[in-house]
């Protein structure tokens, strides 16, 4: 056994200490006692004695504040402290002043009640200290501010948070006050453009001492039971559809767990092979700590799409590329064979006599073009899909899938249908498939841009059910490997995806089995525009970033690989003693 190399910097637990008792970040029972009962007596406090209060006990809690989380790390408090009386004596005219303007838009009652608080806490607490918030960094710049722009308003009230504790605990009184224009407030301090506050906080040692809040204790509210405020996974909304059932179970969280311990172990700084690492826990998380040889899906299918000039290619060639792949000698085929996979090949409506070799699948309504009636029925659709099913369940049993296909036009497909799911324009999805030149992409923007509103006229808001938007957008071999997904996801099988086109057959499982997704490895991001997009909505980072265009499966063939090797990597390389 190697010793393990213990970090100067960070966390030094050992997997196997966590495991061993998880429990064992907690404080002893008695802190832990003080904290809350800290929290249970922090009160809202309007009275204050004029006392001094020691400047140490102003910087404990300040500090206290200065620790609260904030997002990114940004740290965006500022602190006015204001003890200036004739400054506090302003603030609490303003406030009066604002109390009476807010109590005549009130009705009687509620005013009255209004009126009875009490602002005096501004005069009489030796300090005022006014949180401010510098919004001058641009949301953007900050991790987690681009998704949630007020994110830094929210630490900022952490601050405030962490203040009121501290204070409690030293038995000073805080009371917030945001009874205040606040540009009126930001103007009395000087405030620069761009810095806002979060109101005025009274403090100073209290002079009365509620047992509860003073707005429960006026009969203004009450504090809600726990119960009513906490629900369980889901907003329940009478009226809203119920969430579809769903029959599959994601590894449970101890296995995740177990999979990221046993990474922690390695002879190696912790996640040292980035994506390749993550990929490889999400695989030993569904048991896998190998992968068995395993086999290629190969499916293809005409588009009549194509009769409206979306690709630069004559339908005809996917019929040759299927029989080049039956040969062993398409591109798919060779590179399924230099990953060691097996290759199953799958016709699901290729024109022409059926090619040996090849399993066919036929359909029975007539197909459409999507910009002038629906890719297929829905009952083909289903048929389609409980084939893919079945297949991928025995392949699943065997080993990894991984997922190609081959269908000239199917580009336009995926674009159209990638619109649909994800909601966005067609000038986001629309890429450059097997070679388009200018006018041909042209076309497709133009034929997505009318299968869309074709498809939203037909089938309105049903077309987010993502078995009405396959039928009326996708295309047969999509079909077929959404069915391959989810049939291999049961088994528990690994799913090694492609590109655009096998990536959001993959979209189509998910949306029907969310548990689908921590089966999925993101094989490469190919250069087909969507691509990203769907891997985003997917949640998968990809292993290769190649612009791969082939199709065929041939990227996720050779991702397979890659996880193949990784796989080994982490299973033979020395394990650290803890
Ligand atoms: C010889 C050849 C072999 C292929 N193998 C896969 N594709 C790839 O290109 C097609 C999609 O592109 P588009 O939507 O522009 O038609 C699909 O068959 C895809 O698998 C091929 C394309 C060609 C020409
Ligand atoms: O996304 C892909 O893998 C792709 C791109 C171009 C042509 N065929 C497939």
């Amino acid at each position: 056994m190697w010793q393990r190399p213990v970090p100067l910097v960070g966390d030094v637990s050992a997997a196997s200490q966590r495991a061993a008792d998880p429990q064992g970040w907690a404080f002893p029972p008695e802190q832990r006692e003080a904290l809350y009962a800290v929290m249970d007596a922090r009160r809202d406090v309007r009275r204050f004695r004029p006392d001094p209060v020691p400047a140490e006990v102003l910087e404990r809690v300040l500090t206290a504040a200065h620790r609260a989380p904030s997002v990114g790390h940004s740290q965006p408090w500022r602190f006015v402290v204001v003890r200036d009386a004739a400054a506090r004596e302003r603030a609490a005219l303003m406030a009066d002043r604002e109390r009476l303007r807010q109590a005549a838009k009130l009705a009687p009652d509620a005013a009255r009640r209004l009126l009875d608080l009490q602002l005096e806490g501004i005069r009489e607490a030796p300090y005022g200290v006014v949180v401010c918030c510098d919004r001058r960094t641009a949301a953007a710049g900050v991790l987690g501010r681009a998704t949630f722009p007020d994110a830094d308003l929210w630490s900022c009230a952490c601050a405030i948070q962490n203040l009121w504790l501290a204070a409690r605990a030293e038995g000073l009184g805080l009371g917030w006050v945001t009874l205040f224009d606040p540009a009126e407030l930001a103007e009395l301090l000087g405030l620069p453009d761009g810095v806002v506050t979060l109101g005025w906080l009274c403090l100073g040692w209290p002079d009365e001492r509620p047992p509860e809040p003073g707005l429960q204790r006026a009969g203004w509210s009450r504090r809600l039971p726990l119960s009513e405020v906490v629900v369980e996974d889901r907003w329940p909304a009478a009226e809203a559809p119920s969430a579809p059932v769903s029959h599959l179970r994601a590894p449970d969280q101890a296995a995740v767990v177990t999979a990221r311990d046993a990474a922690d172990r390695l002879l190696t700084p912790p996640s040292s092979l980035g994506v390749l690492d993550r990929t490889v826990d999400k695989v030993v998380a569904l048991g896998h700590r190998e992968l068995a040889p395993g086999t290629l899906v190969l499916a293809a299918a005409d588009h009549p799409v194509a009769g409206l000039g979306v690709s630069a290619y004559p339908t005809e060639v996917t019929r040759e590329i299927l029989a080049a792949a039956a040969a062993g000698e398409a591109m798919g085929a060779t590179a399924a064979r230099a990953a060691g996979l097996a290759l199953e090949l799958v016709d699901a409506g290729v024109s022409g006599p059926s090619v040996a070799g090849v399993t066919r699948l036929t359909c029975q309504d007539p197909r459409g073009d999507l910009a002038g009636a629906d890719a297929m029925s829905v009952r083909d659709t289903e048929y389609l899909m409980a084939a893919g099913r079945e297949l991928g369940g025995n392949l699943g049993v065997r080993g990894p899938v991984a997922l190609g296909e081959v269908g000239v036009a199917n580009t336009t497909v995926a674009a159209a249908l990638a619109a649909a799911l994800l909601e966005v324009e067609p000038h986001a999805v629309v890429g450059l498939g097997a070679g388009a030149d200018s006018a041909i992409l042209e076309r497709k923007r133009a034929v997505v841009d009318e299968a869309l509103r074709r498809a939203r006229r037909t089938h309105g808001g049903t077309l987010r059910d993502p078995m009405v938007a396959l039928a009326a957008l996708g295309g047969p071999e999509v079909a077929v490997l959404a069915g391959v997904v989810l049939g291999a996801a049961a088994a528990r099988s690994v799913v090694v995806l492609d590109g655009l086109v096998t990536s959001l057959a993959a979209l189509v499982a998910v949306e029907i089995e969310p548990a689908v997704a921590a089966c999925l490895v993101a094989g490469q991001r190919s250069r087909e525009r969507a691509h990203e997009l769907v891997l985003t909505q997917l949640g998968c980072e990809p292993l290769l970033d190649l612009r791969i265009r082939a199709g065929e499966g041939v990227g996720a063939c050779l991702a397979t690989t890659v996880l193949r090797q990784a796989l080994a990597i982490r299973a033979t390389t020395a394990r650290v003693n803890y």
